[in-house]
């Protein structure tokens, strides 16, 4: 692994540098199937740890379907590629991930796609977030009485539907469930999608996923559509407070209004961004509440806000501020299991870490695993202890489930918002047991739980 590079004059250099070390394993698959059935088995860290000590602690190359991949795996690592967008490194996504998000043909230029950023960015805010406390909390009662009130449940396909359902009461102000359910097709198609081989055969997951893509856009559209001719029909109307009303009212710099296709992309990206990676994260926590009752019996928060209530009153922002531990709780799970446990940089520039040259176009890749499962950062990993969370907590950029810097996770705030609404009306309405206590979460290769975790509910005041 010795990088030969070329001066500015275009000959060769005569400084020879060495690239991380490691091995791109075989042809094609890389080391694929390594990284995935160690996640698989519970042992993520150990794809980690083992080159960590076999070629260097920080840095090593690796390659993934194909693709040769450069792994940063520590705090310093995380840092470098979250500090440093479009300095040294910019973000890259996977070709799945591409396709499946590509524009319509009327892709944004960039001063429309930083005009959109401006849009929803102000949108997912705590400030602006506030205002939707009440309506969350109705809607999730709203859900947990229709659809989990019936002593034995399924509890994946359910926390897909109850994100579905708020995603599409907050960006679209949808709240129809035969809309929702026509929504929800293609949106599990698309999530297959993101881990399938990328061969755009018919039949192919893949190619599936790319045409689940496509028709989802399509139906946001269509909802957009409709809604531009309510709102010029009814201008009485008073104003609606959802996403896609802001964005009806919002102008390119030239003054036109934006296209009912700009807004469906952008819209479309938010539901997709929320759809797994909240579901999975409302089932990890209510399996490891299933298994360890010490943490349940630890939401006393959560009581304490439940017997402060008067009958029918709904949540307050007030109250979502009290929820300290729940939110540990909901941290620890997220340590433990991230919906997304790395993310793809690409380098920009030819840049020296830790001795060796990372030349512009590697491929770099961050891992929540390498630093959670850590005993550096995190002692005893495998325990599972929400107090980690209070006072300063973790060490800065070893903890890193939203990844972090200017591309970090813009639907954080949204996703604990929601989490803890869930929270509060789950642990106050039910205790819980596993009908399969056996029953694991795991990555196969996306995060989920091998029978879809079937749960016996108890209600709490019947
Ligand atoms: C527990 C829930 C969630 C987790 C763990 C999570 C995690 C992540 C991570 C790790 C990234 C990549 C960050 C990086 O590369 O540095 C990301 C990106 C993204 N997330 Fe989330 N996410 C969650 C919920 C949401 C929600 C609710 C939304 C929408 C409201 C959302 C929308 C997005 C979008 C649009 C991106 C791409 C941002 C970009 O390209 O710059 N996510 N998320």
């Amino acid at each position: 692994y010795i990088f030969k590079s070329r001066t500015a004059t275009g000959s060769d250099a005569a400084d020879k540098v060495r690239l991380p070390l490691g091995s791109r394993g075989w042809p094609l698959i890389g080391e694929t199937l390594e990284y995935l059935s160690t996640a698989k088995e519970g042992v993520p860290e150990k794809f980690v740890t083992d080159r960590r000590n076999k070629y260097n602690p920080k840095v090593f190359q690796t390659s993934f379907a194909g693709e040769p991949m450069t792994m940063l795996c520590t705090h310093e690592g995380n840092k470098l590629l979250f500090s440093n967008e479009n300095k040294l490194v910019r973000s890259y996504w996977p070709r799945n991930f591409v396709r499946i998000f590509a524009n319509s043909e009327k892709t944004t230029t960039s001063e429309e796609s930083i005009r959109l950023q401006k849009v929803i960015s102000p949108f997912l805010k705590p400030d602006a977030l506030q205002r939707y406390v009440g309506i969350m909390d109705a809607a999730t009662k709203q859900h947990l009485q229709r659809y989990w009130n019936h002593g034995e449940v399924k509890v994946h396909p359910l926390a897909k539907n109850y994100t579905l359902t708020l995603a599409c009461r907050i960006f679209l102000d949808v709240e129809d469930p035969e809309i929702i359910a026509r929504l929800e097709k293609p949106m599990l198609q698309i999530s297959n999608g993101f881990v399938a081989l990328p061969i755009n055969l018919p039949g192919t997951i893949y190619s599936r996923a790319v045409r689940a893509s496509k028709q989802l856009r399509k139906d946001v559209e269509q909802i957009i559509k409709q809604r531009r001719i309510s709102v010029n029909l009814e201008n009485r109307e008073p104003p609606k407070q959802d996403l896609l009303s802001q964005m009806l009212m919002e102008t390119y710099t030239d003054g036109q209004l934006m296209e009912d296709s700009d807004i469906a992309n952008k819209i479309f990206g938010l539901i997709v961004g929320a759809f797994d990676n909240t579901s999975t994260t409302l089932v990890s926590i209510i399996n490891c509440l299933a298994e360890m009752p010490q943490v349940y019996d630890g939401f006393l928060e959560q009581m304490e806000i439940a017997n402060s209530k008067g009958a029918g009153e709904l949540l307050s922002w007030g109250d979502i501020r009290k929820m300290r531990y729940s939110w540990n709780v909901a941290c620890e799970v997220l340590r433990l299991f991230p919906p997304v446990p790395g993310t793809f940089r690409v380098a920009i520039t030819d840049f020296m870490y830790e001795g060796f040259r990372i030349p512009e176009g590697f491929k770099l890749h961050w891992y929540a695993f390498a630093t959670h499962k850590s005993p550096e950062y995190f002692s005893d990993p495998e325990k599972f202890d929400p107090s980690r969370f209070e006072g300063s907590g973790p060490v800065p950029f070893s903890y890193v489930p939203f990844g972090g810097g200017p591309r970090m996770c813009p639907g954080k705030e949204y996703a604990r918002l929601k989490i803890l609404i869930f929270l509060h009306n789950f642990v106050t309405k039910f205790r819980w047991e596993k009908v399969f206590p056996e029953e694991k979460i795991v990555y196969d290769p996306l995060l989920k739980p091998t029978k879809g975790l079937h749960l016996r509910l108890y209600p709490l005041n019947p």
